[in-house]
C-alpha cells in the first residue's frame, strides 16, 4: 500500500521555484532517504507535506486521502510526524514536560501545575527509555547536549504515535556514536511498522539505513531506487558534482 504520494507538487518563493513538479511515492513500511544538493528543495518538500507551507499547485495524498492544504495540526493528527533540521525543543521545559506538551492532551497550565496525566507520563518515560535519555527527565532541555536534544525531539514526535515519520537531517551536528543509535532506532521503529522519510547529507547513514532513496535536484526527483542503484547512478553524480 502507498503511504504518501505527492503529485506534481510545486512551490516558488518570489518567482523562484523551490519545489517544481515533484511527484513522489512512498510505500508503506519502508525507510526512504531523500537526498540532493544544498538548495534542491528537500526541506521545502517536507514543509509542503506537513502543511507548514501551501503549494502553488499539486496534491499531497496520505493513505489515498487528499491532505493538501490541511493545517499542520490536522496532518499530525492524521499520522504524520516530523523533526526539524535545527532541532526544536522547549529549552526551559524539562525533558518530561517537553514530552507531555508534545501530545497536546496536556495543557501547558496543567502541566506546569504538576497535574499531568499519569498514564501519559508513563508512556513518555517508555519513549525516553528507548532513546536512552530517561535519566534526564527532570533536566531542562537546554542543558542537554545537541544530540540528546535531537533524541528528545524524536521521542516527542513519537508520543503522537505517527505512522509516517519525516526526519530532517537527524545526523546533523551529532557525534558518530549517537548517529549509530539513531540508525538502530529508526530500523527498530520501522520493523514495528512505521514508515520513514529521512533527509540526510551523511551518505553512509543514508545508504546503510534506507530501503529506498529518492534524489532531488532543482526541486524535483531525478532518480529513485535502492541504495545500491542510486550510488552508481550517473545522474546523481552529475547533480552533486555539477559535471
Ligand atoms: N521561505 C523561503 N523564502 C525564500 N526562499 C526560500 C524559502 N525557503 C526555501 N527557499 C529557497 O528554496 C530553495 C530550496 O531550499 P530548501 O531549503 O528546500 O533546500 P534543501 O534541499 O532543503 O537545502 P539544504 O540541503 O541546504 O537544507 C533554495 O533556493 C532556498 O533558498
Amino acid at each position: 500500500m502507498t503511504s504518501l504520494r505527492t503529485e506534481d507538487l510545486t512551490k516558488s518563493f518570489g518567482g523562484v521555484p523551490a519545489v517544481h513538479g515533484a511527484t513522489v511515492e512512498l510505500r508503506d513500511g519502508q525507510v526512504n532517504g531523500l537526498i540532493g544538493p544544498n538548495g534542491s528543495g528537500k526541506t521545502t518538500f517536507f514543509n509542503l507535506i506537513t502543511g507548514m507551507i501551501r503549494p502553488d499547485s499539486g496534491r499531497v495524498l496520505y493513505r489515498e486521502r487528499d491532505i493538501t492544504r490541511h493545517t499542520p495540526h490536522r496532518i499530525a493528527h492524521a499520522g504524520i510526524g516530523r523533526t526539524f533540521q535545527l532541532c526544536r525543543v522547549f529549552p526551559r521545559l524539562t525533558v518530561l514536560e517537553n514530552m507531555l506538551v508534545a501530545v497536546r492532551r496536556t495543557r501547558l497550565r496543567e502541566l506546569l501545575a504538576g497535574l499531568h496525566d499519569k498514564g501519559e507520563a508513563e508512556r513518555a518515560r517508555r519513549w525516553l527509555h528507548r532513546m536512552g535519555i530517561e535519566h534526564l527527565e527532570h533536566a531542562e532541555a537546554r542543558d542537554l547536549s545537541y544530540g540528546q536534544q535531537k533524541l528528545l525531539e524524536l521521542a516527542a514526535v513519537l508520543m503522537a504515535e505517527p505512522d509516517l515519520v519525516l526526519l530532517d537531517e537527524p545526523a546533523g551536528g551529532v557525534n558518530p556514536a549517537l548517529i549509530d543509535r539513531i540508525v538502530t532506532l529508526v530500523r527498530e521503529l520501522n520493523a514495528e511498522g512505521r514508515t520513514f522519510l529521512v533527509v540526510e547529507h551523511n551518505m553512509d547513514m543514508v545508504m546503510g539505513m534506507c530501503d529506498h532513496v529518492i534524489v532531488f535536484d532543482r526541486g524535483a526527483p531525478i532518480a529513485a531506487g535502492p541504495p545500491s542503484e542510486i550510488r552508481d547512478d550517473p545522474r546523481v553524480l552529475e547533480a552533486y558534482l555539477g559535471v
